[in-house]
């Protein structure tokens, strides 16, 4: 096995990050065939969970993915917490007709204003998404999903199709779920430091977000959708370069049913790469490509 570690640079800051770093791991098969793995976990995740990303990696590089059984599928572009002039171009990238915004970092009227412009953009037939990534405590939770509900009403979008991880515990988005008609994802909750498991048996969310690379794996991620089944699930890249985001892609791909649109529209997001040509969506669809590792 081969080693080598990489930095890329992102667009926009993400997660209060402007880069990316990691180790790629390269190994041969017995047919003589090149797999590539990343192991590129956040700084602050502990030992536990950055063995979870290392067996994902290996994985990976040992090339023991699963099968696909689709070519592609549907992407949501992503839409950081930007003003609403920027929000429009970020919406329909790719080709997107799906678009997950970024809220609850500012103020409820900027929220407000980002979903009116993405919603406009989007027109009809188009769907938006919120990802909250934790933080909002109950009462504020309901007032924000109604008021951001309302703002998904306008240019012909049907409401918001799921708020992602309002709250940070299991219990608060059970207690939050039975007291919006938005429908609840559970993103962090079923990770940090939750499971899927616990997140199921509190009744907590309607749609699952499943990432390869922090849940440990392709083959992993798949038991984990099994247990989830029939549930919905959106896979989601870790704002990996290209290499790590093949791993979502290769999950999306292997799942028996086809998820909702997936958050593997990332690669749009990387002013640098691993790779001499970034996974990126095409008409709002992403598949998987050989990787030429640079
Ligand atoms: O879901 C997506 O569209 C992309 C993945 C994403 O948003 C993400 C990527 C890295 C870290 C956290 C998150 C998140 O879902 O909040
Ligand atoms: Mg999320």
């Amino acid at each position: 096995m081969e080693f080598r570690p990489f930095t890329v640079e992102l667009r926009t800051r993400f997660r209060g990050l402007t880069s990316r770093s990691g180790v790629l791991v390269r190994a041969i098969d017995a047919e003589g065939h090149e797999h590539w793995g990343e192991y590129s976990p956040f700084a602050d995740y502990s030992p536990e969970r950055k063995s979870r990303w290392w067996r994902a990696a290996m994985e990976a590089a040992r090339g023991e993915w699963p099968a696909p059984v689709r070519d592609s599928v549907a992407v949501n572009s992503i839409v950081p917490e930007v003003d609403p002039e920027r929000a429009r171009a970020y919406a329909t990238a790719g080709g997107a007709r799906t678009a997950k915004v970024k809220v609850g970092g500012g103020t409820l009227a900027d929220d407000i204003a980002r979903i009116e412009a993405v919603a406009d953009a989007l027109g009809a037939g188009g769907a938006i998404r919120i990802d909250v990534n934790g933080g909002w405590e109950l009462d504020d939770a309901v007032r924000a999903i109604q008021a951001l509900d309302r703002a998904a009403r306008t240019g012909g979008v049907d409401g918001l199709e799921y708020v992602e991880q309002p709250c940070d515990t299991v219990a608060d988005l059970a207690s939050l779920r039975r007291r919006v008609d938005v429908p609840i994802a559970a993103d962090e909750a079923i990770r940090i430091p939750g499971t899927a498991s616990a997140v199921l048996a509190a009744d907590a969310a309607d749609v699952f977000i499943l990432k390869a690379s922090p849940l440990g794996g392709v083959r992993r991620a798949l038991e984990i959708a099994d247990e989830i089944a029939p549930r919905p699930v959106v896979i989601a890249s870790s704002m990996e370069s290209s290499v790590g985001l093949a791993a979502g892609i290769a999950l999306a791909c292997a799942l028996p049913e086809e998820p909702l649109a997936c958050g593997l529209g990332t690669g749009m997001l990387l002013a640098t790469d691993t790779v001499a040509s970034t996974l990126a969506p095409t008409g709002g669809r992403i598949g998987s490509q050989p990787l030429e590792v640079i």
